[in-house]
């Protein structure tokens, strides 16, 4: 296996997955740490998505060594380790403590740190993230249920997070090619910095930062900078097409379920409820007074009869998230949504739904450990970023998980059409 990779959330595992499936590798995405019974010895790369973004930055190490630990026993030969094209994260981590236990556990002192991804409107500029042109302190980010981001200045970012030194490679040692990048990387290194932050705008830039940096032990960024990796450890240069647009799924019934409260999220809700899709809103205040259960919103489901998808949601907007919060605390708020959702997701199946798409990271995560999912191969893409998926064992599903920015406004609509 040339590349083991270790995912903060499950959205940015398949996110990553379809990026290197796209670009040639033979892939395989796992939901938590490998049982040793997976067979992965036909894979270039394998994804582990975990669910670590946001928990305490000790337990994030603690979890990304033991995926580590399990993709090095399976052959890997280079690690990556896949957080945010936002740069999901706080002071007190999960980026800066994850990338520093793996380079100790690689044996490096030198790594990369690029969430550029332009397909996304994700670009970053003299170190600061910009998001569809706006700085990253200035986008809906700011207003992140869990991860507000509030600086957009990622070398200062990271620099809290981290006892490493953080360098940056600007945009011109960029521009040069994969050997001014090489260079530049040598000179940070020398300047005694352990992690540099890495400027890119377009496609061509995240290729060549690829192939400059394929062979370093240890490569952390976005889906964005494992584009150029597959061409460097094939030995050519050639993209390779993507997988194609209709996807074999499991007959049944289509849900969506959305928790993300991002703008995007926000505004495929609404266009979903727009063109008529059955919707019922949680609001975290019912399940906190225990005036909503699952059970209820499981009722309401059966009893559509609609043939398309059925849509359950508790995105809100930032004002109604913050009153919910100061009501109920950031992550009990979240953890409450989280649970109701994973609990109508685990009933699904057996009322017939087969196909269901996924709305956030942290959603994704909670929903698909409720159903026991251990692994996904990847299918075509959506959207950029997001690919349909099915289970590789175990209940027979199609999922799309979706990152919370990420798709077309009538992401919810036109999904489906990709099934056959
Ligand atoms: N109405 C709400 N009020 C407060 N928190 C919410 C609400 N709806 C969802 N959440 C929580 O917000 C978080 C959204 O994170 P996530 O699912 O990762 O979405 P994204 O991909 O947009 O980051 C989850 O923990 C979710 O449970
Ligand atoms: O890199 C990205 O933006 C995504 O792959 C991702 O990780 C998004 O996470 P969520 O917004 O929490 O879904």
């Amino acid at each position: 296996m040339k590349l083991g990779c270790i995912a903060d959330d499950l959205t940015g595992a398949t996110d990553l997955a379809l990026m290197l499936a796209r670009e040639g590798l033979k892939t395989v995405q796992t939901i938590g740490v490998p049982d040793a019974s997976l067979d992965l010895s036909g894979a270039d790369a394998v994804v582990v998505a975990l669910k670590s973004r946001t928990i305490p930055a000790q337990e994030a190490v603690e979890q990304s060594l033991a995926a580590a630990n399990s993709l090095r026993a399976a052959g890997a030969q280079h690690l990556f380790f896949k957080y945010c094209s936002t740069f999901d994260s706080t002071d007190e981590g999960n980026i800066g403590p994850v990338a520093e236990a793996l380079l100790s556990f690689t044996n490096s002192d030198f790594t990369l740190a690029c969430p550029a991804f332009p397909a996304n409107g994700r670009t970053v500029y003299k170190g600061h993230l910009f998001v569809n042109g706006v700085p990253l302190s200035e986008s809906s980010m700011k207003d992140h249920p869990l991860t507000p981001m509030r600086d957009s200045n990622l070398v200062r970012v990271l620099q809290r997070q981290t006892g490493c030194s953080v360098g940056l490679v600007a945009f011109e040692d960029v521009e040069g090619g994969p050997d001014a990048i090489r260079k530049a990387f040598d000179r940070e290194k020398a300047a005694g910095h352990q992690i540099v932050i890495v400027d890119a705008i377009t496609d061509s830039h995240l290729r060549a930062i690829g192939l400059a940096a394929a062979e370093l032990p240890l490569i952390t960024g976005g889906s964005g900078v494992a584009m150029g990796l597959p061409a460097a450890y094939r030995g050519d240069h050639a993209s390779v097409a993507s997988p194609s647009g209709v996807f074999d799924a499991p007959a049944g019934r289509e849900a969506i379920l959305a928790g993300s409260c991002s703008s995007a999220t926000r505004r495929q809700v609404e266009i979903a409820i727009e063109r008529g899709v059955p919707a019922f809103r949680i609001d975290p205040m019912d399940l906190a007074s225990g005036k909503l259960t699952s059970q209820a919103v499981l009722a309401w489901i059966g009893a559509q009869e609609t043939g398309g998808p059925v849509l359950v949601y508790s995105t809100a907007t930032p004002d109604e998230v913050q009153d919910v919060q100061g009501k109920l605390g950031r992550m009990n708020a979240g953890e409450m949504v989280e649970r109701v959702l994973a609990e109508i997701a685990r009933a699904l199946p057996a009322l017939g739904f087969t196909r269901l798409l996924v709305a956030g990271g942290e959603t994704s995560g909670a929903v698909v450990g409720a159903l026991g999912v251990d692994a996904l191969t990847i299918g075509p893409e959506i959207d950029p970023g997001v690919p349909w998926t099915r289970t590789l064992a175990g209940t027979d599903l199609a999922l799309a998980l979706k990152s919370g920015n990420f798709g077309a406004p009538d992401f919810f609509l036109k999904a489906w059409n990709m099934l056959r």
